[in-house]
């Protein structure tokens, strides 16, 4: 009584035969269900209610101001039933608003951050791989190189030196195999087989291509057990050299208690971080320069900032953030426009509530559409466009809209976001400081268009590299 609106479900298929996240997906106001049903719309996941949530108003209603109702996410949908190798240890993105979910977010945010001001901070982990990218470009000045394996190695180093200290060459084969596995289930889980799979208990064990993401995760599963078989050999208790060590060293001090803390969660939560914290970063990189080469004035306006300011230094720190506003401005409108992760994780009400007027029972799915919000109308100075006045005053000072939220809001929100923005923005200024980028003469017209799944990866492009 009194659910959200939503299109006609069929018994069993529930909204499989029109069920099109992509579409649903579309920016606010363009989106034809919005459009026709208003920002808060039902569908059904096979006989499971879901609410499609759009708009500023309506997401921080839900996601901010009644965080404890709408902080939990389903369970038994494809993506945990492939992730999750242990029915005790769901890791941190997909375990439900718990307390066990509580202590392990809490632990990750004061780990990240204790390595960032530790003696090897982040910063210089970071730019150690910036540096890394830069070799490798120089060896391809006046060519044209494919950026998309570069900047998904990169950024997946960088999370594998937090977690374990270790960088992986980039012929690596658990470097590729685990890149892989992060592109290719991202687009299964949100894609018309992951649909199938949730909407459809009864096919779920037949051999259809969803299976393919249920194969890699295992044998990515085998692949953790056998490093942290590997670093248990080299470990000092209470010498913590990494995030995988600092966890073990929790789990002693915790004893065989009742705590949430176990080997099997550590695993869950390797995965979890080295899979956040690589395809977003990786995609809103590969969105950054293909804007970057198709708005040269843009490109070089940041550039004669980053010369400005940096001039005398021999590397960025994030610290320098705060004297560039251009640079800022661009980084973020890259981050509004590449609209990496559409559709967040989803959600899921932890008892009955209300949203926007309507009844939403416990334990519907809650899928927010930070697209909406990212271009939503009314809320952007150019919503459409790739525009960054959109993070500017007339001053030329910047400023971050309410509206930009592709980490999301409330108590779930990325708990990576202070390394996003760190990789951002040293990767973006130390890249442009040394190289200008440009769009080769032969390859068209840019398409813009991300190919969509849980994490949006702008189409396969090329870029010419010029020493400046
Ligand atoms: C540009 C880069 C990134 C973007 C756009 C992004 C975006 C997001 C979004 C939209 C969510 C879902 C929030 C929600 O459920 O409401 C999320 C969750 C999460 N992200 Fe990120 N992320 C990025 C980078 C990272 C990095 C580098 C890490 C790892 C250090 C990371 C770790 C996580 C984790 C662990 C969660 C789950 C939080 C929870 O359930 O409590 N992310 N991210």
């Amino acid at each position: 009584k009194n659910f959200p609106p939503g299109p006609r479900a069929l018994p069993i298929f529930g909204n499989l035969l029109q069920l099109n996240l992509e579409e649903s997906h579309c920016r606010s106001g363009e989106g034809k269900l919005a459009k026709r049903y208003g920002n808060v719309y039902s569908l059904f996941i096979g006989s499971r209610p879901a609410v499609v949530i759009n708009g500023l108003e309506a997401l921080k209603e839900a996601l901010v101001n009644k965080a404890a109702d709408f902080s939990g996410r389903p369970q038994d949908l494809m993506v945990n039933h492939a992730v999750q190798m242990k029915a005790h240890a769901p890791g941190v993105v997909l375990a439900d608003y718990n307390p066990g979910w509580r202590e392990h977010r809490r632990f990750g945010l004061t780990t990240l951050r204790n390595f960032g001001l530790g003696k090897q901070s982040m910063e210089q982990r970071i730019l150690g791989e910036v540096l890394h990218i830069i070799k490798l470009l120089e060896q391809s000045v006046g060519k044209t190189v494919d950026p998309h394996l570069l900047f998904h190695y990169a950024a997946s180093n960088v999370i594998c030196q937090v977690l374990f200290a270790r960088q992986f060459s980039y012929e690596d084969e658990f470097m590729k195999f685990s890149v892989s596995l992060f592109h290719e289930t991202s687009k299964i889980i949100n894609g018309r087989w992951g649909m199938i799979y949730d909407s459809l208990p009864m096919v779920r064990n037949l051999p259809l291509p969803f299976q393919k993401a249920f194969k890699m995760f295992q044998s990515a599963h085998e692949r953790r057990l056998e490093m942290l078989a590997e670093n248990k050999k080299t470990r000092v208790p209470g010498k913590p050299r990494h995030f995988t060590d600092c966890y073990l060293d929790e789990l002693d001090k915790r004893g065989d208690d009742d705590s949430s803390f176990s080997e099997d969660q550590l695993c869950a939560f390797i995965l979890d971080l080295h899979f956040a914290g690589t395809d977003t970063t990786a995609n809103t990189l590969l969105a950054a320069f293909l804007y970057l080469m198709n708005y040269p004035q843009i490109q070089e306006r940041c550039q004669q900032e980053i010369d400005k300011v940096l001039d005398g230094k021999d590397l960025a720190s994030f610290e320098d953030r705060h004297q560039m506003p251009y640079v800022q401005a661009v980084i973020h409108e890259i981050q509004r426009m590449a609209n990496t992760v559409p559709l967040s994780v989803f959600h899921c009400t932890t008892k009955d509530t209300q949203l926007m007027g309507y009844s939403i029972p416990r334990g519907t799915i809650i899928i927010p559409n930070l697209s909406s919000v990212l271009f939503e109308e009314g809320q952007w100075k150019s919503p459409h466009e790739f525009k960054p006045e959109n993070f500017l005053n007339d001053q030329g000072e910047f400023v971050k809209p309410e509206a930009f939220m592709p980490f999301s809001a409330g108590p779930r929100m990325c708990l990576g976001e202070g390394l996003a923005r760190m990789e951002l923005f040293l990767t973006v200024v130390t890249l442009l400081r040394r190289f200008k980028f440009i769009w080769p003469e032969d390859a068209g017209e840019p398409d813009f268009t991300p190919l969509f799944g849980t994490t949006q990866t702008p189409k396969p492009y090329s870029m010419k590299v010029q020493l400046r």
